[in-house]
């Protein structure tokens, strides 16, 4: 079994990734935060609240980065983009759940992904991952005369809107009616926004306490709708997803890979 990696140990994904890999008896052998962190040397199984581990939280950097083979990535774009660097760099795989990528900063993961595996996804879980097909099915039944709108709540410390997975719903819609999500989207409302266009897909945004992760597909017909709901009730389910992606990219060739890949999704209609 391959060694796995932590980068961003202290998010709280980060926990969540340790939690699980405890849980699943994975090699676990590294869990690294910034430099500067006053966290350095404490055990990542006492930061993540599950009992000592005997693995010291080490210094994301070139020292680091040979302590383990395939690394796990939930901490923010920028600092992903370093991590990759150390990653290609080292000739270590990668799987990536960061969000809020910019194009040019996605455009970075593919050019990384000819010289290293990686799988990004913007939701690791498996409901979400069947919702991305069961959308489609809904969009080419319905999505001629049906009103779409994606609605995502999140709690208060996210920092990127709408979510990676919203956006990934829209994508998959918009595949599936052949529109150009770039053309189509629609970000909110206010004021006097006159009557809505049937061909455009709404994106609705909501932030709150410690709501960890809701996505909703409407499609709003005359006289009747259908709701596609995915509700994470624990971050855990999005570390076992990354940790299944961490073991299914043992000895892949370089490239991209998709979720859809990892869970054998990717050949459903
Ligand atoms: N694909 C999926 O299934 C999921 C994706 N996500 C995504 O994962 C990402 C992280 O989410 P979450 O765990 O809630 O976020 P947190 O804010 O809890 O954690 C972010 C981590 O990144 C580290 N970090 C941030 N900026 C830097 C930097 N400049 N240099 C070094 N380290 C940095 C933080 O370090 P420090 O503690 O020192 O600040 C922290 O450890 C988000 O993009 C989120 O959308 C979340 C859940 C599921
Ligand atoms: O930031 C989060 O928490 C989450 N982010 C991901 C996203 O942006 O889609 C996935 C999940 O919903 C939790």
């Amino acid at each position: 079994m391959s060694t796995i990696g932590i980068f961003g140990a202290n998010g709280r994904m980060g926990r969540a990734l340790i939690t699980v890999a405890k849980e699943q008896q994975l090699k676990l052998t590294a869990a690294t935060v910034r430099s500067s962190s006053d966290l350095i040397g404490v055990d990542a199984g006492e930061l993540a609240g599950v009992g000592r581990l005997g693995l010291p939280l080490s210094a994301t950097g070139t020292d680091s980065i040979n302590q383990a083979g395939i690394w796990v990535d939930f901490t923010m774009p920028e600092a992903m983009l370093a991590h990759l660097e150390l990653a290609v760099a080292a000739k270590k795989a990668m799987v990536i759940g960061v969000t809020g990528l910019t194009d040019a900063q996605y455009q970075q993961v593919q050019q990384a992904s000819a010289h290293i595996p990686i799988v990004w996804a913007p939701n690791m879980s498996v409901g979400v991952n069947l919702l991305l097909h069961l959308v489609q099915t809904a969009a080419k039944v319905m999505g001629q005369t049906a009103d779409i709108e994606i609605i995502e709540a999140h709690h208060r410390f996210k920092k990127d809107a709408p979510s990676g997975t919203a956006m990934a719903i829209g994508a998959s819609i918009a595949k599936a009616l052949e529109r150009d999500l770039s053309k189509v989207a629609v970000y909110g409302r206010e004021g006097i926004t006159g009557e809505r266009q049937q061909q455009t897909i709404g994106f609705a945004t909501v932030r709150g306490g410690d709501i960890i992760g809701d996505h909703t597909a409407l499609f709003a017909d005359l006289g009747e709708r259908l709701e596609i709901t995915h509700k994470a009730s624990s971050r855990n389910t999005f570390a076992q997803g990354a940790l299944r992606a961490a073991l299914w990219l043992q000895n892949k060739q370089p490239g991209l890979y998709s979720m859809q890949q990892v869970l054998g999704l990717a050949d459903l209609s």
